[in-house]
């Protein structure tokens, strides 16, 4: 069926959406707008599905999540076990219909459905899976994206984002049935009065928050240490659970960022809501200044990523990035476990690859074993789940990447800015009490470990001639590897498309190791058309090694041009 075919077949359809119809009659005869939402399908990945809501088989609506969740249903029925799925949502426009669909169509399919029955984040989707020994969770969401996306994560039975296999074939299943009419589907409210649908009970959430907060480092000490905290749930899913363990564990100075408190899937007060991106936290640091808060921290609007700014001496507010964030985290978990007594036989943490070295001088110094993971944080739920096979999941001390995610605990699977957020004011409250600081610890750190400065670069490639540009430079880095870097020999260069050198999975990453210490990761994104670079440099202060990192950063660009 060509574009214009399927098209017309969508118009003539009564999409039990208003948006969606109003939208195909203001595109008619619009060849380009018809092609852009027809000619080709949304990809079902292991991420799931991410698109701008609309109408057409390339954006998100009922009918995509319908289809891809019929894909989940005969994947579901394939698998032993209790035949249920968990299923949560976010702030996103249309996240509590879309939530519902979901919900119909596995009801219709003799599926359970275990639905939260108000927006909650991504780790609270991933215990409920685990909770209720579900065959898969629903996470509605696309995470940091824009307003005008939605998006559809899916989990396996142990909570970690669906595995290739899994969501290869969901994948094939979503190909077989028809975006309109092949998914089968009951209204909610049978499926409610069915006993199908169910939503996920007190149980559950307290079983959460326990678990979360049985995560603290120094349990109790943060009732005492008068942090003052400005908070931003950026208009998403973090305002009731990280309040709630906040409070739960002492912390009770806590100013919410007015405008961005309660959830609004237009994200007005910023339209790219990434902890990562200054841009989102701008308003929380204008009330920080305000209050002279100690910390600001705001989370995504799915609470799986969490951005800080910490104060400084002088009054002012640094951010933190993900990396020192990982590395202040590893070294407050260790030594605050080695103090109390509670750190396990032969501890384990994980980081991405692309993550900052610094972070091995700290888990060496503590004596623990930092494994080294692709990118993605379903690869850190995989060694958990490895160490829980063993039967030694308590030797799981930490998580981390440089893109703002952190988990310390095995309760879920996926990134946790609950358990963050806790985490990270507990130090802070710590810090505090024996009168230090977060800035002053990280200093520390850098005058024990030395002077690291870590900053990704990425490098945009729009559209399908974007793609084949990115497959060009990457091999032409293959075929050609480059010896020196701005006059530094390239002393070790690592191919991850080499499994049997890296002794991890296939994956299109080269790591340069320079003789001077620095190091150079590029790699394609996985969730952007984009190439990103990754550096880490070395200096006597933070000006030199930035400047270090300024002219690699002048040497490698022309190769990404
Ligand atoms: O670098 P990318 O492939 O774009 O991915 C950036 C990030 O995306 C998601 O948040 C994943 O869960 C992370 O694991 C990943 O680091």
């Amino acid at each position: 069926m060509t574009y214009q075919e399927e098209y017309k077949r969508w118009a003539a359809a009564d999409l039990q959406d208003f948006d969606l119809n109003r939208e195909l009659r203001e595109i008619a005869g619009d060849d380009e707008a018809i092609r852009d939402r027809f000619a080709v399908a949304l990809t079902f990945g292991t991420a799931g599905l991410r698109g701008v809501l609309g109408a057409g088989t390339n954006r998100m609506n009922i009918w995509v999540v319908r289809q891809a969740t019929q894909g989940v249903a005969d994947w579901v029925k394939t698998q032993a076990g209790t035949q249920t799925v968990a299923i949560s949502y976010d702030s996103r426009l249309k996240g509590w219909t879309f939530a519902r669909e979901a919900a119909g169509v596995l009801a219709a399919n003799g599926i359970h459905v275990r639905l939260y029955d108000e927006l909650m984040p991504v780790p609270a989707l991933s215990f409920a899976t685990r909770y209720y020994h579900c065959n898969a969770g629903i996470m509605i969401t696309a995470s940091h994206n824009p307003a005008q996306y939605n998006g559809y994560k899916a989990y396996g039975p142990d909570g970690c984002q669906m595995t290739d296999d899994a969501a290869a074939v969901v994948y094939e299943s979503i190909q077989k049935t028809d975006v309109l009419t092949g998914a089968r589907h009951m209204g909610f409210a049978e499926g409610v009065e069915k006993g199908l649908i169910q939503f996920v009970g007190e149980d559950c959430r307290d079983a959460f928050y326990r678990a979360v907060e049985s995560c603290q480092v120094r349990p109790g000490l943060a009732k005492s240490a008068g942090l003052k905290l400005v908070y931003s749930p950026l208009n998403g899913t973090g305002l009731v659970p990280v309040t709630r363990v906040l409070k739960d564990i002492g912390i009770t100075d806590i100013s919410i960022v007015p405008e961005q408190e309660y959830p609004n899937g237009y994200f007005t007060t910023c339209s790219y809501p990434n902890p990562e991106i200054f841009d989102a936290l701008a308003r929380g640091l204008e009330l920080a200044k305000e209050k002279d808060a100690d910390l600001m921290l705001a989370t995504d609007p799915d609470a799986d990523r969490v951005g800080i700014a910490m104060k400084c001496a002088d009054g002012s507010y640094e951010l933190v990035s993900g990396n020192e964030m990982g590395v202040l985290l590893l070294d407050y978990i260790c030594q605050g476990r080695a103090e109390k007594g509670t750190m396990p036989e032969k501890p384990v943490a994980v980081m991405s690859i692309v993550s900052t070295p610094l972070a091995d001088k700290v888990a060496e110094h503590y004596g623990v074993e930092l494994r080294h993971v692709l990118t993605g944080f379903k690869w850190i739920g995989d060694q958990i789940a490895r160490l829980e096979a063993a039967g030694e999941t308590e030797r799981f001390l930490f998580g981390f990447e440089e893109s703002y995610g952190y988990l310390a605990g095995s309760y879920v699977r996926d990134k946790d800015a609950v358990v963050a957020s806790m985490l990270i004011c507990e130090m802070a409250a710590y810090y505090r009490s024996i009168g230090s600081s977060l800035k002053e610890r990280m200093e520390e750190i850098y005058r024990q470990y030395g002077r690291y400065y870590n900053k990704v670069e990425s490098f945009s490639f729009p559209g399908l001639s974007g793609m084949d540009r990115m497959k060009e430079i990457m091999s032409g880095l293959r075929q050609n590897p480059p010896q020196q870097f701005a006059g530094k020999t390239v002393k070790k260069a690592i191919d991850y498309a080499e499994p049997d050198k890296t002794g991890l999975p296939k994956a299109n990453v080269l790591i340069y190791m320079l003789d001077d210490g620095a190091s150079v990761v590029v790699r394609p994104s996985g969730t952007e058309p984009k190439i990103k670079t990754y550096f880490t440099t070395l200096g006597q202060d933070l000006d030199e090694a930035k400047k270090e990192q300024e002219v690699l950063a002048a040497a490698i660009k022309p190769l990404l041009a």
